[in-house]
């Protein structure tokens, strides 16, 4: 029987699935074949349908092995240590919502974030812990070190006091220890890991994304406009916005949508990578190959989102067509892909929806984000810039 054997990334075509990678020499012999998917029924067929083949991850010897990040749940092998920590995450997570708003998140968008993903983690509030005058707690690598070194060691240590003494804060790491005090060694080590990818998954994605809110925000003053325009009508203008008003603010959910799909956070996801040997449409996919969804394209295909580049929150208000051949339809939900895939799917997606959410509804009903450059492309401030909205 013959397969056909992929071709080197540099024979693949951007515009079509696996089968256009079919060109001049194969890469039987490479350690690691790299595929790359560029087709959502490709990615459904492969990370969805064929789940139990394609959910590993490579071999990172970097952040795994020498950063010690390797049992961690968006690096570790498939099995049963990441099933659990992952089953952990979503039952705490799945429907959580960030149910306050720090009114001081503007000093520093990953002090903010830190805020949010440390609290519910471990029930740590950076903000009132700290003053960022006196120990510089703002520089990202304090809040790192602080993260890293605090979720490593708890759920063993500090929290547990807190916990005795009855002032720990409701957090995932609390809930945890609550209901099973003495863990054995496995489990222990699920519970650690599961704590830590709050941050190792929550931290930067969410800074990223909350950075793109600003510069859309600045580059697009209409669409700014038009998200004021509707929360000073569902809100008003004499308090913060709350998540009770979050079904009422259809724009700027588009406007959420929109800056997953134009400025992907994770333009490649994470690599997934095969268990066995496989065959897919006649090709065949030797066992240990990299698979990385190409969710930049998926996002920019203007099969999929016409005129790509545009940012254009209304495009999802407009009809859903099938477009041929994409296995979607047209401008469909950008979660479908800014969050990854299959049964390695982001676990903190509605984490991190809530955040956005109320990040850019309490910023927009405040501020009005301004650019640092002129209409001529000249530069009048140093840098982004909001000042409080006059009403
Ligand atoms: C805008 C914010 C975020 C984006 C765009 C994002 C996106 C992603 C993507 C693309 C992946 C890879 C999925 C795959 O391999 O197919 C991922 C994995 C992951 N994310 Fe997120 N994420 C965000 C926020 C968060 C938050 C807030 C948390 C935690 C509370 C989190 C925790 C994780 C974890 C633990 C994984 C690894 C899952 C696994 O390997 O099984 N992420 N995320």
């Amino acid at each position: 029987m013959h397969y056909k054997f992929l071709a080197s990334v540099s024979g693949y075509h951007l515009q079509s699935g696996v089968r256009s990678m079919a060109k001049s020499h194969t890469f039987r012999y490479w350690a690691h074949p790299l595929v790359i998917l560029n087709s959502p029924t490709v990615v459904r067929e492969l990370f969805e349908n064929r789940g139990a083949i394609y959910s590993n991850r490579p071999r990172l010897p970097m952040a795994g092995e020498l950063v010690g990040y390797n049992m961690s749940v968006p690096l570790a092998a498939y099995g049963p240590h990441h099933t659990e920590s992952r089953k952990l995450m979503q039952s705490s997570i799945g429907g959580k919502r960030v149910d306050s708003l720090n009114a001081n998140f503007f000093d520093h968008i990953r002090r903010h974030v830190a805020s949010i993903v440390l609290h519910a983690s471990h029930g740590y509030n950076v903000l009132s812990k700290r003053k960022r005058s006196s120990c510089g707690f703002s520089e990202p690598s304090h809040v790192r070190i602080l993260a890293s070194k605090y979720s490593r060691n708890v759920p063993s240590g500090r929290l547990s006091d807190t916990q005795a003494n009855g002032t720990a804060e409701p957090s995932f790491t609390e809930a945890l220890i609550r209901q099973n005090p003495n863990p054995s060694k496995e489990q222990d080590l699920v519970h650690r890991w599961a704590s830590v990818a709050f941050y190792s998954g929550g931290a930067d994605t969410t800074v990223s994304a909350i950075s793109s809110i600003f510069l859309s925000m600045a580059l697009f003053p209409d669409v700014q406009a038009k998200v004021q325009a509707e929360l000073d009508k569902v809100v008003g203008t004499n308090r913060l916005p709350s998540f009770a008003d979050r079904d009422h603010l259809p724009y700027l959910a588009n406007v959420l949508k929109e800056i997953l799909r134009w400025n992907p956070v994770a333009p490649l996801a994470l690599p997934h990578s095969s268990i066995q040997d496989d065959i897919y449409n006649g090709y065949f996919i030797p066992r240990g190959s990299l698979v990385m969804a190409n969710s930049w394209w998926l996002m920019h295909n203007p099969q999929i989102y016409p005129l790509p580049e545009k940012f254009d929150p209304d495009r999802y208000d407009s009809g859903s067509e099938g477009s041929e051949g994409s296995g979607v339809g047209m401008n469909p939900d950008p979660h479908m892909f800014a969050f990854g895939y299959g049964r390695r799917i982001c676990p903190g997606n509605a984490l991190a929806d809530a955040s956005l959410f109320i990040t850019v509804a309490a910023v927009l009903s405040i501020f009005q984000i301004s650019n640092p450059y002129d209409m001529n492309g000249k530069q009048i401030k140093e840098n982004f810039s909001y000042t409080v909205r006059g009403y």
